[in-house]
């Protein structure tokens, strides 16, 4: 155990962890020349498109420092907040942190929110400066702020590029000589956190753990303790570039498990693994069952493809755990289903999953937060409002609660006027204000979850020209004012098409919202009124004119295979409308409020 060492690397998005991690796995040739790929650790296709890493997995590396050979276990953690709680499983099986700081961009939201949760976790922080050959780097002025950070030495702060390389040999030995080994009783009962989990079509789910106390042997009976199911522990091994079957893993060490379980949500990320026959009396701490954020409808284009999306959705949940739906029906798009995400990352990954691996072509409608509801009649009944439709009417309303969370955001000084006004137009309440350095600033609100969702990211974009990072954490459920807001066209109600929100912006989102379908929804034969209602009251009007000219009029009706190839043109582009009444809408219009701005 005294040479093993488990670290993560932290850092904020872009400041160079996965480059800097195949560095270290060239270095202590985990990886050949061969095998080098570009951003190794991302392998999900969708990850290296998006170059973040989605799922946080293990490489093991073995290297020799003065003439001892050691075992390096690295565990990789996903960058954005939506994956926020794997991140806090990944920080947990680990002793030690790389803090990884771009030389040019200095502290961002997300270097101080997973150094907060280094440091609950009583990790060895080894801070280390990237990206020093960039010719806009400030190696002095950001040492400098790092030493504010952590109350450390300047010569703590190691200079290094993931790009040529520099400094690697430094973090490795820093690695060794400041990361504690790991503690723990190789002979008590077996205690192993999961970190990690993927599913695999061919072998199944694998689980990858953290060993704090026994061991975990090839053939053992084991036992998953939030879940109370046992099994039997088929394989067990080290992660190479490959995995590595070994006959048992020990106490400090990282490996995975394969037993044969099918479906993702029976492994429970942070859940403790122990031996069926002499379980644990200590469970690891920690555990959380991870909960939806955000909830959207799915509907398939063609509602003959129902069943389809079912089965899609069903092989997509067995990998994906996070990912909960229950089937629901709307007037406007027939039978979809009311889909649970960890946030609007994970929304849009689901959809591109479902086109790209299942070619589903589907419509998703207003993503909206977790209400709570209390009616007049049962005012202690709480009522989960995860769909527009289930708010009762507000004449039964007793009250409503919405989720708050802390968000955390760093920007320039020059920019703290305009962030501030955008997080109090967004109902955030200021809890804090540091300066950091002279130049940058910490800004702390207390805001509602669900003015994260609509336009929140974009807007902050502009109002600091790029110079701000943000993060955030829930902090439960507050009193909220929340009203539904309904939308009409030709007078018909489009319940796809119902948001709710919150009674001080209903109005002016309301209005904005019919301008917006307005111009979304193509012109047709006839006026087609757009309304915006709450209750029986209409608060925005729009009217979309008549067309007046017939496409096909130009083919002065007689080459008839040229009028039907226009049709079959104007069909193809129609892939993403939905008729609703005699009103063809197209996708963008449901995720219209998201893009009041634009
Ligand atoms: N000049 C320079 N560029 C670097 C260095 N390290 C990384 N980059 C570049 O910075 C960008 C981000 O690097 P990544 O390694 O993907 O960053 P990351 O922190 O893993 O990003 P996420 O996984 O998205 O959080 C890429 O374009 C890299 O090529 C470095 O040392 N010097």
């Amino acid at each position: 155990m005294k040479n093993i060492r488990n670290f993560c690397i932290i850092a904020h998005i872009d400041h160079g962890k996965s480059t800097l991690a195949d560095r270290l796995l060239e270095f202590t040739n985990t990886i050949t020349d061969r095998e080098k790929q570009d951003q190794l650790l991302d392998n999900m296709d969708l990850e290296r498109e998006r170059g973040i890493t989605i799922k946080s997995h293990a490489i093991q590396m073995d290297y020799e420092f003065e003439g001892e050979q050691y075992v390096l276990n690295l565990i990789d953690t996903p960058g954005h907040v939506d994956f926020s709680y794997e991140v806090s499983r990944s920080i947990a099986s680990c002793e030690g942190a790389l803090l990884i700081v771009d030389a040019a961009q200095s502290i961002q939201a997300q270097t101080i929110s997973n150094l907060y949760l280094a440091l609950d976790n009583d990790l060895e922080i080894i801070p280390v400066l990237n990206k020093i050959d960039l010719p806009s780097a400030n190696p002095d002025e950001v040492t400098d702020d790092i030493v504010g950070l952590l109350g450390c030495d300047p010569e703590e702060v190691i200079h290094a590029s993931g790009k040529t390389g520099f400094g690697v040999e430094n973090i490795l030995k820093a690695i060794i000589e400041r990361v504690p080994a790991p503690k723990g009783n190789p002979d008590g009962p077996l205690q192993a956190l999961i970190f990690d989990s993927v599913y695999n079509s061919y072998r199944g789910v694998e689980t990858y753990f953290r060993v704090i106390n026994g061991e975990i042997k090839k053939g053992q009976k084991i036992k998953f303790v939030a879940t109370d199911k046992e099994y039997f522990a088929d394989e067990v091994g080290t992660l190479k570039l490959t995995q590595v079957p070994k006959k048992s893993i020990k106490a400090g060490d990282v490996g995975y498990l394969i037993t044969g379980i099918k479906t993702a949500s029976e492994v429970k990320v942070g859940d403790t693994i122990t031996d069926a026959l002499n379980p644990t009396q200590e469970i690891i701490e920690g555990f959380e069952d991870v909960k939806p954020m955000v909830f959207a409808g799915i509907y398939p284009v063609d509602t003959d493809e129902y069943e389809e999306l079912r089965a899609s959705m069903e092989k997509l949940q067995l990998n994906d755990a996070s990912l909960v739906f229950v089937p629901e029906s709307s007037a406007a798009l027939g039978f979809g289903f009311r889909c649970g995400f960890l946030g609007m990352l994970h929304l849009e990954i689901i959809q591109e999953r479902l086109e790209r691996e299942f070619d589903m072509t589907v419509i998703t409608t207003v993503p909206n937060v977790s209400y709570h509801a209390y009616t007049n009649k049962y005012p202690d009944n709480m009522i989960l409002v995860n769909n527009p439709t289930d708010l009762p009417e507000p004449s039964t309303l007793n009250r409503v609660e919405e989720p708050f969370i802390k968000a955390s955001i760093i920007t320039k000084s020059d920019f703290v006027g305009p962030v501030m006004s955008l997080c109090i137009e967004k109902r955030g309440e200021i809890t804090n204000q540091t300066y950091l350095t002279t130049e940058r600033v910490e800004l702390s609100f207390d805001m509602p979850l669900s003015e994260i969702v609509f336009d929140f990211y974009d807007r902050l974009k502009t109002v600091s020209k790029g110079y701000a990072s943000f993060d955030y954490h829930p902090i439960g459920f507050r009193a909220s004012k929340l009203v539904r807001v309904d939308i009409l066209l030709n007078g018909q109600p489009v319940d796809a098409l119902s948001a709710l929100l919150h009674d001080s912006t209903a109005y002016g989102i309301g209005k904005k919202m019919c301008e917006k379908l307005r111009k979304l929804i193509p012109r047709q034969q006839f006026d087609i009124p757009i309304q915006a209602a709450i209750g029986a009251k209409i608060i925005a009007r729009e009217t979309i004119k008549a067309l007046r000219k017939d496409v096909t009029a130009k083919c002065y009706g007689g080459d008839i295979s040229r009028k039907r190839k226009l049709l079959e043109k104007q069909k193809k582009g129609k892939k993403r409308m939905r008729l609703v009444g005699n009103v063809e809408i197209p996708q963008q219009a449901f995720m219209a409020v998201l893009k009041l701005n634009e």
